[in-house]
């Protein structure tokens, strides 16, 4: 298993390269640790391809260099990379019978028989493909054909790192969740080093140790899901993760207070007016504030409730400004006006997209 270093790493599809703007991967500097795994998160076009293809040699990066264990791989073809890869779609014999697919990487390598017959058995198991060992891959369900990619994946012991891309694509939904934990426990088994590619918050989330979220060729955070969903670094972070997304209102702040159309609204660090200008914005989570029909609170306008099962989305109007807030489905919402607070240690404030650190209250 590999540490990989990512080292000023960027890449621009273009020949000649004016500006960020051109860029599909800016610069990126960061080490993911060995036997870690890793979910790059992010929607279409944001760069999680280009990175992936950059860990596994299809692509040579414009700047930077790349490092499995301190060796620069940067100019190394694939083949010598010692990875394992699964695409979207099965990459498998149809010819040979589910086990043979599943010996093929290590035969290829010389892997000693009773070694293989081990690491298959394994695998297999933990894949569930036991019982269709025998079985040709031809004439067998996407699903199965998938997982016997991913078993190829997983069954040589030496590689440097897997790299998945968005593997569970052909998968039908209920297997979905099963495959993703069973992802997870082989990790924790098998302990390799994982890249995942996905656009999918919750297969990232129940995936990876550390997901990467990436937009417009930005890493924009790097964290547990616990990170991302507490403390978003950057406002697309709170807008893509979590359902609804985070929300985020235009502010003023002032010490530990934010200002809203002239309310005030508590924060639990201080904060000076930013010295430059810039974009500053209040965000917050709709699990983060409190409904109430009384009582203290800013005053909003309900406009609508929507009941998801354990919760209802009330969409509430705040002197212009629509926000989504969650609320138990037992909570009295009757009535179009009602009061709001926010948790004041949950609720951020973002300077042109970046959250501000703030100081002690
Ligand atoms: N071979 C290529 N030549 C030119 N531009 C490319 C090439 N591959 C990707 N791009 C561009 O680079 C940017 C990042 O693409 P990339 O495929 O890495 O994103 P992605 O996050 O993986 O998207 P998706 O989830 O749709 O695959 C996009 O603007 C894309 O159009």
């Amino acid at each position: 298993m590999a540490r990989i270093e990512l080292q000023n790493l960027a890449h621009s599809y273009r020949a000649h390269p004016r500006g960020p703007q051109d860029y599909a991967l800016k610069t990126l500097n960061h080490t993911w640790e060995d036997g870690g795994a890793y979910a790059l998160l992010g929607p279409s076009g944001c760069g999680k391809t280009t990175l992936l293809s950059i860990i596994s040699g299809l692509v040579t990066p414009t700047e930077g260099r790349i490092l499995f264990n301190g060796q620069d791989v940067t100019e190394l073809e694939t083949e010598r990379r010692n990875i394992a890869q699964v695409f979207q779609f099965p990459v498998i014999y149809d010819t040979m019978t589910v086990q043979e697919n599943l010996e093929f990487p290590l035969h290829n390598r010389g892997v000693p028989q009773a070694q293989i017959a081990a690491r298959v058995r394994e695998v297999a198991e933990m894949l569930e493909l036991g019982p269709i060992l025998g079985r040709k891959a031809r004439g067998l369900t996407a699903d199965s054909k998938q997982k016997i990619s991913l078993g190829r994946g997983l069954v040589r012991a030496d590689v440097n790192a897997i790299l998945f891309d968005e593997p569970l694509t052909v998968i039908d939904p209920q297997l979905k969740w099963l495959l993703r934990s069973q992802l997870k426990l082989m990790h924790k088994r098998l302990n390799f080093t994982m890249v995942y590619v996905t656009h999918d918050q919750t297969e990232a989330m129940t995936f990876a140790d550390k997901v990467v979220v990436m937009f417009e060729g930005s890493v924009v955070q790097i964290g547990t899901p616990e990170e991302l969903f507490e403390r978003p670094a950057h406002t697309f972070v709170g807008y893509f993760i979590g359902s609804p997304g985070m929300n985020v209102i235009p502010c003023e702040v002032n010490g530990d207070r934010a200002l809203v159309a002239g309310h005030e609204i508590r924060l639990a660090a201080r904060y000076a007016p930013p010295a430059q200008g810039g974009k500053v914005e209040l965000g917050v989570r709709p699990e983060y504030i409190a409904l109430s029909n009384n009582g203290h609170g800013l005053p909003v306008q309900v406009r609508r409730i929507d009941n998801i099962g354990r919760y209802k989305i009330a969409r509430v109007d705040l002197a212009g400004h629509a926000l989504n807030v969650m609320a138990m489905e037992d909570s009295r919402l009757d009535g179009s006006q009602a009061r709001i607070t926010f948790s004041p240690r949950h609720t951020h404030i973002y300077l042109d997209g970046h959250l501000l650190a703030g100081a002690a209250a």
